[in-house]
């Protein structure tokens, strides 16, 4: 009996340790704030001073739009022309393969900053299913400005941008989105103290010289360790 099941056991320890593998577990940020609050501007200056590595979710949902063949394009860019909030798994999908590029590439990348992402609680609960054994969630990083600055700021930056959403009319569905349902998601990390604020009223270098901000990524930068997850 005994030996039938050892037998057993080292029948299937190899095809096991075969499916195992060791990855990084990524370590983020969630960048938070309205439309043209600064989140992307921001991280651009954090990612060049720290070791983090920037995945904008607006952007990579507008890479995905771009290219050729791709099945969601069409949806994607409907959703973007309404102000509304892309299907999370569309989203949860592109995040995660850019995770797991950036460290197949370089193991020391693992910490990220994940800009524009949950936006709503469909968002949250779909990161929640889909990555919380794989990634660990370290605090909220929260632009904070006036709707009239974030309206301002994105209708400036449409006279170059060539985005489809930095118009009037989208944005007032933008804006109208994130207070409905992106500020709850921000209500929900601050009732577990995981929201770190921002004024990000004031000029871009007054922003990224804010030493609030500054010593958050500069202690993360350092004791942030390399954890492993075991994949099987
Ligand atoms: N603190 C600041 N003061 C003035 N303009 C700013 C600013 N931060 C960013 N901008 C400009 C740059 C862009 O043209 C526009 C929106 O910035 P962004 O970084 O693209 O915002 P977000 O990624 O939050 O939508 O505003
Ligand atoms: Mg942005």
């Amino acid at each position: 009996m005994i030996s039938r099941l050892v037998g057993n056991v080292s029948q299937k320890l190899p095809n096991l340790f075969h499916r195992v593998s060791l990855m990084m577990k990524p370590q983020v940020v969630f960048v938070l704030g309205g439309p043209g609050a600064g989140k992307g501007t921001q991280c651009s200056k954090i990612v060049g001073k720290y070791s983090f590595t920037h995945l904008s979710a607006g952007d990579l949902l507008r890479e995905e739009r771009a290219r050729e063949g791709s099945e969601y394009g069409g949806l994607i860019d409907t959703y973007i022309k309404e102000g509304k909030i892309v299907p999370v798994e569309i989203t949860i999908s592109l995040l995660k393969k850019a995770m797991e590029d950036t460290m197949k590439k370089d193991e020391q990348k693992f910490r990220f900053l994940i800009d524009g992402f949950p936006r709503n609680e469909d968002n949250l609960q779909g990161w929640k299913k889909a990555m919380d054994d794989n990634a660990d969630v370290k605090f909220v990083l929260f632009f904070d400005c006036s709707n009239e600055v974030c309206i301002n700021r994105c209708l400036e930056r449409g006279k170059n941008s060539g985005r489809t959403d930095d118009n009037r009319e989208s944005l007032t569905k933008r804006i109208q989105t994130y207070l409905q349902s992106t500020r709850p998601v921000i209500d929900l990390y601050e009732k577990q103290g995981k929201v770190r604020t921002v004024d990000a009223s004031r000029s871009v270098e007054e922003v990224s010289t804010c030493s609030h901000m500054l010593s958050l990524l500069l202690l993360a930068s350092r004791f942030w360790f390399k954890r492993h997850v075991i994949l099987f």
